[in-house]
């Protein structure tokens, strides 16, 4: 088989590609020759626009104005007779990835039709029920499964005598990319089969990064100074493009299966394949697959209606991004029949919800400024429904992005919006201002000069500028820093709006007097705030670390920086050599270190938190010899514990182990509180996984000298 070759439009000199129109003239009113013309030019266009997007995962345009140009094709085409076998829209829109093998299907991995509307959805009804007549089925029999449509990367797993041996992207359809390595480091993905599986089994599923690991992961990536992910199936693209499996392992992916792409048995004729799609779940639940369980057979296709506007209605509350539900026939004969055509099967068909987009104008364009100084510009929108959502500011990420989109105020713009994405604008639809919005060059809030660095803005100005200053005492008292209840945004700003808190190390100058002739606060709120200050004087090294902010370091480096130093002056001397010999710090985040430590103001504020008593307690037995005790376990907790799960997670890794949110066969112990998960508890016994109680976990922990519970 050759890899079918893909030509690129230059995008000089194709207008559908830099600039593809907002809308067309009827298809009825083109003559041939135009109507040829411009087919030519799109199909060069959509080609372009699928490599950005399926291949370097990087689109240049929104899926809206992609499928705007990808259905003016299909009309062109449709009505023209011009399709060419080798159009977009008669294949998968994919290719194989370089830089990772290539492995062919076992049978071909299709796209599916879609439509948003409930009248194509009533035409997919009709093509079917002619279809089966003319195949002699008798349409009365016809039932449909629907299911969610998971918004993740399409997958095929095969397995060989109930053994995982292969896992591909979809690629073209016919041939993807090798992932058998990173797939297998996906704790939901059995590595072996349970029950009386065929000898070749071939399945398609989706793999999907879940929304609350999704947010905590992009929140990691903010702390480094990464650029986050736009959404869940971004990131979980980029994880499975990873060449290392370790990195894949580190990122939390799950996966549902929905399909058979080949089931096969020499002799095991025990092993018969379902006659439905509906039953080839059950043999999913048998095999040990994970499948969703918001499967429904329904009598006829208003049924299905139905189903797509209930799940849309549970959209926002669900752990996994969903963008329609799929409805398929369910007899599996039926299917056959019907067949598919090169590019999707004719027996099945994804209902989508409505965009999330909407147009409106920009009435003004403001500057935040975050933590590190980083300068953040918003649009301030004319207020705008969206999917039911009142949006009336958005995201415009940073100075490049303004000067890519040349919008500014006054301008028409499109904005968009997903449930757990802050709305931004991918593109400006009229023009109604001069050039672009002039970024400011000196900090909006404290007039120092800004400083740029590749595509974004910073504030020069430091703990000096009242908004960085902010940020970093909220920073100081986050639950995984230093905890302090009673210090939210609006109280911080009270105190710094009040002269009380000027710097870091004033939060422990603080006197309940103080706090008390404030407005609405109370004798007991100043006291407990008080309080609270006062239990932080003693924290762990790497609490005190992750409550610092240092660019780059996160919760889970501070704790490999404070197992591997000790103690604070150890690690305010380390030069950059010295950092990198801690797992996890490479050279980038070394010098960041350094730089924060190297600063005069940070130097001054963590001398100034020590003169006020505050002063990390040293990690006992660091260094790098001892390994620490925990060296090398991983452990999965379930159920309540008398603790938080974050604190429980926290105490084993900060001595030396992993803590994960799944049970797989590299896990050595499950610990399970008061109603643990009953789906861990069958991992934790597939996999002969030992189970602690909280005393067994309390017992373990003595043995290797660590108090439970934590202090
Ligand atoms: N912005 C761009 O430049 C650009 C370019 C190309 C494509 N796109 C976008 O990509 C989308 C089209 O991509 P596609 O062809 O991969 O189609 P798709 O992703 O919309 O649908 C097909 C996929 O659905 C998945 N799926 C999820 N749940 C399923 C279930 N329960 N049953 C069966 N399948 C299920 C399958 O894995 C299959 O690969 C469009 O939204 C388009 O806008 C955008
Ligand atoms: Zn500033």
């Amino acid at each position: 088989m050759t890899r079918s070759s893909t030509s690129h439009a230059d995008p000089a000199e194709n207008p559908y590609v830099e600039e593809p129109p907002t809308d067309f003239d009827p298809v009825a009113e083109l003559s041939r020759e135009a109507a040829e013309r411009q087919a030519t030019l799109l199909r060069a266009a959509v080609r372009e626009h699928d490599h950005r997007y399926y291949v370097e995962a990087d689109p240049l345009i929104d899926d809206a104005v992609y499928d705007r140009l990808y259905a003016r094709l299909e009309a062109l085409e449709r009505e023209f007779d011009l399709a060419t076998d080798d159009s977009p829209t008669r294949r998968v829109g994919g290719e194989p990835l370089d830089e990772l093998e290539t492995v062919e299907h076992v049978a071909p991995m299709r796209s599916i039709d879609n439509g948003k509307t409930a009248e194509a959805v009533r035409e997919f009804d009709e093509r079917v029920r002619s279809g089966l007549e003319t195949a002699g089925f008798d349409p009365d029999d016809l039932r449909y499964v629907c299911e969610p449509k998971f918004d993740g990367l399409s997958i095929e797993v095969v397995y060989e005598n109930g053994r995982y041996v292969l896992a591909a992207t979809r690629g073209d359809g016919i041939e993807g990319d090798d992932v058998t390595e990173q797939v297998r480091t996906i704790p939901s993905i059995p590595g072996r089969l349970r029950g009386d599986p065929p000898e070749t089994l071939a399945v398609r599923g989706e793999i999907y990064m879940p929304r609350d690991a999704f947010e905590a992961h992009n929140e990691e990536r903010r702390e480094r100074g990464e650029d986050p992910f736009a959404n869940p199936r971004n990131a979980a693209a980029g994880t499975l493009r990873q060449l290392d499996p370790a990195v894949v392992a580190d990122r939390p992916l799950d996966a549902f299966f929905f399909d058979v792409l080949a089931w096969e048995e020499v002799q095991n004729a025990s092993a018969t394949r379902p006659t439905t799609n509906r039953g080839q779940f059950d043999a999913f639940d048998a095999f040990g697959l994970p499948r969703t369980d918001r499967i429904e057979l329904v009598e006829d296709i208003e049924a299905a209606i139905a189903y797509r506007d209930r799940t849309g209605e549970d959209r926002e509350t669900l752990n996994y991004a969903i963008d329609g539900v799929v409805i398929k026939v369910n007899d599996r004969v039926a299917c056959e029949a019907l067949g598919s055509t090169s590019r999707a099967p004719r027996w099945a068909f994804a209902y989508k919800f409505p965009p999330r987009t909407a147009t409106t104008t920009v009435r003004g364009i403001t500057v935040q400024v975050g933590r590190t100084g980083r300068l953040t510009p918003v649009a301030e929108l004319e207020p705008v429904d969206v999917g039911g959502v009142t949006v009336s500011r958005a995201t415009l990420h940073n100075p490049a992005e303004i000067e890519g989109l040349g919008v500014n105020v006054g301008d028409r713009v499109r904005i968009y919006r997903a449930g757990d994405v802050i709305p931004y604008v991918p593109e400006v639809v009229e023009k109604r201002s001069e050039g672009s919005y002039e970024f400011p060059e000196t900090c909006p809030v404290c007039g120092a000069p800004i400083e740029r660095d590749g595509p974004l803005a910073f504030c020069s100005g430091g703990l000096g500028c009242p908004e960085q200053l902010e940020r970093a005492v909220e920073h100081w008292a986050r639950r995984d820093a230093l905890d302090v209840e009673g210090l939210g945004p609006e109280r911080v700003e009270q105190l710094r709006e009040a002269g009380l808190v000027e710097s870091l190390p004033d939060l422990y100058d603080l006197t309940a007097a103080d706090l008390a002739s404030l407005e609405g606060w109370g004798e007991t709120s100043a006291e407990n705030l008080i309080d609270a200050l006062d239990a932080t004087r003693n924290p762990p090294l790497d609490r005190f670390l992750a409550g610092l902010g240092i660019p780059d370091v996160g919760a889970t480096t501070a704790r490999a920086l404070a197992t591997h130093f000790g103690d604070l002056d150890a690690l305010l001397d380390a030069d950059e050599a010295a950092l990198r010999e801690v797992d996890d710090v490479g050279p980038e985040v070394a010098a960041s270190i350094r730089t924060f430590f190297d600063g005069e103001e940070n130097r001054a504020a963590i001398a100034g938190l020590r003169e006020r008593g505050v002063d990390p307690e040293p990690v006992e037995g660091a260094g790098e010899d001892a390994s620490p005790p925990l060296d090398g376990l991983t452990f999965v907790f379930t159920g309540s514990l008398s603790v938080a799960r974050n604190d429980a997670q926290a105490t084993v890794e900060r001595h030396g182990a992993n803590a994960t949110s799944s049970v797989s066969g590299n896990t050595d112990y499950l610990i399970a509180g008061e109603n643990p998960g009953r789906s861990k508890r069958e991992d934790a016994d597939t996999n002969d996984v030992p189970v602690l109680d909280e005393a067994a976990f309390a017992d373990l922990l003595a043995d290797h000298g660590i108090d439970w519970p934590p202090a």
